[in-house]
Parts: structure tokens; sequence; C-alpha cells
């Protein structure tokens, strides 16, 4: 029992038709589509249908799917109150995975075996936008905004955030964020999920797991420290001091280095693009001019790539979105592959239940069970 890997590096869990990943030659496709076609192509709710079902939708399809999700964006007034309840000091994530749970319990039970699963998992998908920007309008101290039915999931997700209707621009650059962070095969909190459906618990537990694992900041919480990071080196000239200092005191910098990805995250080649588009955009060109500078140094002198947290980091703030709401925002699109991978686990399952070695003491007691 002492061949283990720390981190479970390279353990292959099980096989899987949603997500692959090529960490040398950094490509990701999602149930065989390129992430790069998809964003370029596609919208978010197509990926939803891709992902639940395997294959992307006709054109009336895709209409039709598209106004499922938004018959399912309202909230009932029992989670709005529990939102208003939640002290506002609270981490986001934990407001989040305490709205997230409370959902569950407003419906019937979601498991392996209720016949109409694909079709009920679109509420979660669905609600989470709301319950996200809900969270950030209480937390903002401003009135809910009701969702809109004749916007897209990414429009009204920022109409929701803002109060405002998003311009073209902005509301596709966060449906090409939301496509880009839907799924990445079997990450902490994907398998986190994938863990909980595996024991036949129930898709919102399921989906709260997920969360609980994203907050983290080497996880999903990273891209709201890549913010902090760029406001605390605040000019060009302090990027490499600031770098040094940190690999000096072996910190680790965040929106840096893939357990998967060997190369260019190709979702950070994407995202990329994105901050250097709205930096020009806005004539506010600082954020992305300094992300190039820290990607480059860090890349030269510690051979770390960055990954999808660091580019987005500067594209929601240009987009004026709170930093704390930046993990949260990652949910509402993650909640998709969650979803995905829990009913991809239930088709074939099997309960995870590896082994930890024992490194501890072993006590002569008189009684002993053997
Ligand atoms: C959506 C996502 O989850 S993307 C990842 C978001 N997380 C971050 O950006 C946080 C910063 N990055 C990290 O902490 C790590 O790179 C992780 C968590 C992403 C991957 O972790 P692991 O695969 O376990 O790599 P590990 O932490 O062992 O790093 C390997 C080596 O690279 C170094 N390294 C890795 N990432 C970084 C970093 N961001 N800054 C400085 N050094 C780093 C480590 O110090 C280590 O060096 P050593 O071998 O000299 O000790
Ligand atoms: O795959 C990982 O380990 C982390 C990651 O990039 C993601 O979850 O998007």
């Amino acid at each position: 029992m002492s061949d283990f890997k720390p981190g479970l590096e390279d353990v292959v869990i099980g096989y899987s038709s949603v997500c692959f990943l090529d960490g040398i030659e950094g490509r990701l496709l999602y149930r065989g589509y390129d992430i790069a076609y998809l964003a370029e192509k596609t919208s978010f709710e197509d990926v939803v249908y891709l992902l639940l079902n395997g294959v992307l939708p006709s054109a009336e399809e895709s209409e039709t799917f598209r106004a499922e999700m938004a018959a399912q964006r309202t909230l009932p007034k029992s989670i709005i109150d529990l939102i208003r309840l939640i002290p506002i000091d609270t981490h986001p994530m934990d407001a989040l995975r305490t709205a997230i749970s409370f959902l569950g319990t407003t419906e019937e039970p979601v498991l392996n075996t209720s016949p109409d699963r694909i079709q009920r998992v679109i509420r979660g998908i669905s609600a989470s936008a709301t319950i996200v920007a809900a969270l950030n309008r209480v937390r903002q101290g401003l009135e809910i905004v009701e969702p809109r039915q004749d916007l897209s999931h990414a429009g009204n997700f920022l109409y929701m955030m803002t109060g405002k209707e998003p311009s073209s621009e902005h509301t596709k650059l966060m449906d090409v964020a939301l496509i880009l962070h839907a799924d990445h095969e079997s990450n902490a909190s994907t398998f986190a999920a994938r863990v909980t459906a595996s024991t036949l618990s129930d898709y919102y537990s399921a989906i709260v797991t997920g969360i609980g694992t994203l907050k983290g900041p080497l996880h999903g919480g990273a891209n709201e420290a890549v913010m902090h990071s760029l406001l605390e080196i605040q000019t060009i000239d302090n990027v490499i001091p600031y770098v040094d200092e940190k690999l000096e005191k072996k910190e680790k910098i965040m929106g840096f280095g893939h357990r998967v990805y060997k190369t260019y995250d190709p979702r950070g080649l994407i995202l990329k693009k994105l901050s250097a588009q709205i930096g020009d955009q806005l004539g506010e060109r600082k954020w992305f001019d300094m992300s190039v500078k820290m990607e480059e140094y860090v890349r030269d002198r510690k051979g770390l790539y960055c990954n999808v947290d660091f580019y987005s980091a500067s594209v929601y703030y240009l987009m004026g979105l709170p930093i704390e709401m930046f993990t949260p925002i990652f949910f509402v699109s993650r909640v998709a592959g969650y979803t995905a991978h829990i009913l991809e686990q239930w088709e074939n399952n099997r309960i995870f239940r590896p082994r930890l070695e024992y490194n501890g003491p072993i006590h002569s007691t008189e009684i002993t069970s053997k």
C-alpha cells in the first residue's frame, strides 16, 4: 500500500466523455469540441446543452433550451428571505453554499433514480446565476433585481448583478467567460462533487460539496487573489520586485501553475485577448499590461505558465464586477460541469473509497477487537 501519489497526481479515477484535457499540448475539449470553437461559435446555453446531452443542439433545440433555462430563473420568496438573513460579512462562497443548499430543500430531491433528472438539473444551473446575483445585490446594500426572460443567460446574469441592461460587448465577454469555465475534467471540486454523487446522495448535496471545494485559494479562489495582487502591485514597475519578493519568501504567485498543464492554459490564451480587448475599449490597459509583464517574468524566471484565473481577474474587474464575487461567478459556470459529471457518475457508479496508509502508533491495550 505504499505506492501512493501525493495529491493523487496523474491518478486516473475513471472514464469520462465529458471533457478531454491535454496538458502537454494545451488543449481542452468539451464532449469532443475545442473550447476555442465553442467560445467563438456557441453560447453558454448551447454548452450546457452539450455537457448534459453529449451533442450540440440544432438551431431549434438551441432556442427551446434557451427558453427552458430562462423559465427556471426565478427564485421562491423563501430563498430571497434566506439570502437577506445571511450576515453580509460572511464569505461570499459560504453564503453561496448556504443558499444553494436551501434551494435543494425547495424541491423533491434529484436522485440517480429520478427518471426526469436531466430535465430537473436545469433548475440548479439556471437558478445558480440568480442566487449569485441576489447575494451580490444584498451585499452591496442594493435591491435584488428580478431575472428577465428575454435576455441570454450571460446577459441576464449581468443585468441582475448590476441592475442595468449590459452592452452586447459585455454580454459576449461574460458568455465567453462562462463557456471557458464550464468544465475541467477531474479538478478538485468536480472530483469532490463526484465523490458525493458516488454515495448516491442527491444532486444538491453534490453541488454544495463542489462549492466548498471551489472556494479554496489554490483552486477557484485564486481569481480574487490575482486581482488583489494586481491592486497591490499598482504599477508596471512594481511587477518584477513583487514577483521576486514572493519567490524569495517561497510564496505562491496566484494565477500561476497547474497540476495538468505544462504549457499555456488554452482558456488563459482566450481570456488574455479578452482582457486586452476590454482594456482597449475602456482606455484602461494598465491591468492588461501589468498582467503581461507578470506572465512573462514568472514564465522566464520560474518556468510557470498562468492559469485560467489569471486573465479572468482583469476581465471581471474591468467589467465592474466586485472582486469578492469572482469565485461565485466561476461557480455560475462550473455548476454546469459539476452537473454533467454527477449525471455521468450515476450512469456507471461505484462508491469512491480509496485508502490511507496508517503511520500512527499502535498501543497495546487489555481489550482489543481482535
Ligand atoms: C481553476 C484553478 O483551480 S487553476 C489553479 C488556481 N490556483 C492558483 O493559481 C494558486 C497558485 N498555484 C498553485 O498553488 C499550484 O500551482 C496549483 C495548486 C495550481 C497546482 O499545485 P501542484 O500541482 O500540487 O503543484 P505544486 O504546488 O506542488 O508546485 C510544483 C512546484 O512549482 C512551484 N509552484 C507551483 N505554482 C506556483 C506558484 N503559483 N507560484 C510559485 N511557485 C509555484 C511550487 O512551489 C513547486 O516548486 P518546488 O518543486 O520547488 O517545491
Ligand atoms: O483542473 C484543475 O485542476 C483546475 C482548473 O484549472 C479548473 O478547475 O478549471
